[in-house]
């Protein structure tokens, strides 16, 4: 029993035990599940985080990978392009191309182009190094390897300069100089083995003259070729050599040393040359330098030949391009105007004063001898140089042509040059206007010296310290042909001498400045004949065969080749010239593009020039039509109403008005054959009437040519109406103006009379055609008639003695006829009668 109830218990405890022990079995199973599961979970985690991990690097990699290329790329092009910038032309094409080239004028030299670099696989960049103004070269490596650099940067750097800027000198005791024979057209020092000592003292003593006396390199540089290959030298030359490398390069003088160590200084650049065209240098630092080969030897003779042959000739004469200063409207004119018109023969340039002394100028030259030519390249020098607030400009040209015509904006170029006021193109018929510019001129001259006593300044840089705020910019008018306007022995050449007198004379001290220009020798001595006129004109230049420009034993003028002048600010005087080649500045292609640049640059308000066109008819302004609403019965009219003729040769290109008030002779006579003139005055009269107020207008007309214009009035006018005779006119409470063409063939002679001669009290004004003055008298009572009514006229194809009768002087107005252009005449203002050009009304295409 006992053992029963023991194993018994056992077995309980057993169950127990077991039952217990499959419990921890089963949490430590569960235990164990979890952590597998808890172990795939990170296993999981870690996969994707290296997963992860793995694409950002490759990302990362992809990305710097791209900013390389990407920035390589960028700093390559960079390192081009700045190569291809600081070895232009000469200095750096491949030999296959390679051509001499000019350099710009004021640009310093380049670098010079050795080889290539070659770098990963993009196209290969320039290997460049200094010369002149820069460094001195310090050459290793197998001899004919350096000397096929030497030539070649002989050749750029020579080939990239002008004729003679480089002086070679070449020391070579091994070959006794015929390493560099190829060069020795351009007249190079050879220096035989017992000549270094001297030649180094020579630099040297070169050297010391340039900062004895300038400081820095006016002369050509000086290249020393050093063909040595062994370092014996003596310890007072190698001091000397030393001198050279430490102070040449600010004075121009250069090295290029083939294995003869340079001392060391931050000039000296040195290049080591291998057996397989391989070099490194300082200048390229780490990289390698693929060695171009030595230029083709038949180029180094054909260029040293040609550039020996261009010295004898000497440098080639400036382009207008030279003319330009390196920056646009820089210059102030306050105290005068200066300005390079050519260079001298060595290829300075040459400038030519304008302001207090000289103040004037007479330039003189044979038909085709380059006057216009001339004029072109003192314009564009002075307008590059001085801006519009600085410089104004007045042109005329009196020849037939229309040479200034590229100043102002034409059909087919909308820009000018934004100094130029005015410009006057075929004004040769048109004396005129020449006087108009004169008289325009003269009213700025008073301007001027009314504010100079104001601010009692006696000069214009005076003037413009005591006044700073104005604007007083020098005026330079410039008269091409000008006799034309003097010869004439008339009312316009007496008033125009006068003119001309008192600006040369008072011009000088207010900043206006004349530039006359004559071929014609009896137009320059007509001035001779005024002392104080060509007394002011100081400037004078001649231009190839002038004659009387330059004093009377002053023959340089006939000794100058072609596009030269002789520019003499002594009057002519002999023994003050200058000779000066002038450049072509015919090119349109090259002024336009100049005059773009400038008139891009033009200040807010510049506005276009007045341009004063000879051959041109002017329309009838839109202003002077009637035009919107048409005046009513209730809109005020002025008491005496304006009626337009045509316009005024005046810089302001004014109409010229007929006043139409309520007395007596208000009344305009149309005297001339020229149907189309005659119609056009009546036409602009009568619309610029009826633009004005309310009025009637009554239309007859006699002559079946006029017919079309005369309906065509009719048409345009707010109230018109067309009669056959001048009977029966109604009487009017607002003006009526009659309108009568060709009234000489009416025959009803009373009315027309009565009409004139009552008319214009009761505000009825006859605006008349007539086709002879004869005519018009016959029209108002026969050969006693008087002509008191007419008190106005407008004289087309009618000759001055003829208009006797209608002129207050006996014989007439001076007056020969010109095609659209009339005599005006109005009693009641004028002295004299104005020359006026019927303005075009309607033209056939509108
Ligand atoms: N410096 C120059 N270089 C090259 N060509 C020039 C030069 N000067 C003038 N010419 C050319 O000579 C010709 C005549 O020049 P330009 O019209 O200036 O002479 P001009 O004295 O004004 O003659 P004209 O009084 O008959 O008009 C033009 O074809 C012009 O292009």
């Amino acid at each position: 029993m006992n053992r029963n109830a023991l194993v018994a218990v056992v077995r309980q405890e057993l169950a127990e035990a077991r039952g217990a022990a499959r419990a921890v079995l089963a949490a430590a199973e569960s235990a164990r599940g979890e952590a597998l599961d808890r172990r795939r979970l990170v296993r999981d985690a870690y996969a994707t985080c290296l997963h992860q991990l793995a694409e950002a690097r490759d990302t990362s990699r992809r990305d710097i990978q791209r900013r390389y290329q990407y920035e390589t790329a960028k700093l390559t092009g960079n390192v081009r392009r700045l190569a291809a910038l600081s070895a232009t032309g000469a200095s750096g094409a491949p030999w296959r191309l390679w051509a001499p080239s000019e350099p710009e004028r004021g640009s310093s030299p380049g670098l010079l182009r050795v080889g290539t670099l070659t770098l990963d696989e993009s196209a290969p960049l320039l290997a460049l190094i200094p010369l002149l103004d820069a460094a001195h070269l310090d050459l290793t490596g197998p001899t004919g390897t350096v000397d096929g650099i030497i030539t070649g940067l002989l050749l750029r750097a020579l080939g990239s300069t002008k004729p003679g800027d480089v002086q070679l000198t070449v020391y070579d005791p091994e070959a006794l100089g015929g390493t560099l024979a190829a060069f020795a057209p351009l007249g190079i020092s050879f220096v035989g083995p017992g000549g270094l000592g001297p030649m180094l003292d020579e630099v040297v003593e070169h050297i010391c003259r340039v900062n004895e006396t300038v400081g820095h390199r006016t002369d050509p540089w000086r290249v020393v070729v050093l063909l040595a290959d062994v370092d014996d030298l003596s310890p007072a030359h190698r001091a000397q050599l030393d001198r050279i490398a430490r102070t040449g390069v600010a004075c121009g003088v250069h090295l290029i040393a083939r294995g003869l160590p340079l001392a060391d200084h931050p000039t000296v650049v040195r290049l080591r040359a291998t057996e397989e065209q391989i070099a490194t240098c300082d200048a390229t630092g780490e990289l390698e330098i693929r060695l171009d080969p030595p230029p083709p030897a038949e180029r180094v003779t054909a260029f040293c030949l040609a550039t020996a042959e261009r010295m004898r000739a000497g440098p080639p004469p400036a382009r207008l391009a030279d003319l330009e200063p390196p920056t646009l409207w820089a210059e102030s004119s306050t105290h005068g105007l200066l300005a390079p018109i050519g260079d001298s023969t060595d290829g300075s340039l040459i400038d030519v004063p304008l302001g207090d002394d000289p103040p004037h100028a007479l330039i003189g030259g044979p038909s085709g001898s380059g006057k216009t030519n001339l004029i072109y390249s003192w314009l564009a020098a002075l307008a590059t140089r001085y801006g519009p607030a600085e410089l104004a400009l007045y042109l005329l040209d009196f020849k037939e042509g229309v040479s200034f015509a590229r100043f102002v904006p034409g059909p087919r170029d909308p820009s000018w040059l934004p100094q130029v006021r005015l410009a006057g193109i075929n004004v040769n018929g048109d004396r005129e206007f020449g006087l108009a510019m004169l008289r325009h001129l003269a009213e700025e001259l008073r301007t001027r010296a009314q504010a100079a006593k104001r601010h009692d300044a006696t000069k214009l840089s005076e003037l413009r310290a005591e006044d700073p705020a104005g604007t007083w910019p020098r005026i330079v008018a410039v008269i091409d042909e000008f006799q034309v306007l003097l010869g004439g022995r008339d009312a316009v050449a007496d008033e125009a001498v006068t003119l001309l007198e008192d600006l040369a004379r008072r011009g000088r001290s207010q900043g206006i400045h004349l530039i006359l220009a004559s071929q014609d020798v009896s137009g320059i001595e007509a001035l001779w004949g005024r002392s104080g006129l060509v007394g002011q004109f100081t400037l004078r230049i001649a231009l190839p065969k002038a004659r009387r420009i330059l004093a009377d034993n002053n023959l340089a003028a006939a000794v100058i080749p072609r596009h030269h002048a002789v520019v003499n600010t002594e009057s002519g005087t002999a023994g003050a010239n200058l000779v000066v080649r002038l450049p072509d500045a015919g090119d349109r292609l090259v002024w336009r593009t100049l005059q773009r640049r400038l008139w891009r640059m033009r200040p807010d308000g510049c506005e276009e020039p007045r341009l004063f066109d000879g051959d041109a008819v002017p329309r009838l302004p839109a202003a002077y039509r009637p035009a919107g609403p048409v005046p009513d019965a209730d809109t005020p009219v002025g008491s005496s109403p304006g009626a337009v003729l045509g316009e005024r040769i005046d810089v302001a290109a004014r109409p010229a008005r007929l006043r139409l008030g309520r007395m007596p002779g208000r009344n305009l006579a149309v005297l001339g054959t020229r149907t189309d003139e005659a119609c056009d005055v009546l036409a602009a009269a009568a619309l610029s009437l009826a633009a004005q107020g309310p009025a009637h207008f009554s239309v007859v007309c006699l002559d079946p040519d006029a017919g079309r214009a005369a309906a065509r009035l009719v048409a345009e006018l707010p109230s018109a109406d067309w009669h056959d005779d001048l009977a029966d006119l109604p009487v009017l409470d607002i003006p009526h103006y009659v309108l009568g063409y060709a009234l000489d063939a009416g025959t009803d002679h009373a009315a027309l009379r009565r009409l004139v001669t009552d008319g214009p009290e009761n505000r009825t004004h006859v605006l008349g055609w007539w086709r002879s003055v004869a005519r018009l008298r016959d029209s108002l009572g026969g050969p006693a008639a008087r002509l008191d009514p007419i008190g106005a006229w407008v004289a087309l194809d009618v000759q001055g003695a003829d208009l006797t009768p209608l002129y207050p002087q006996p014989g007439g107005p001076a007056w020969y006829p010109r095609t659209r252009r009339a005599l005006f005449f109005d009693r009641a203002v004028h002295r004299t009668p104005e020359v006026i050009i019927p303005y075009e009304v309607n033209s056939d295409h509108t």
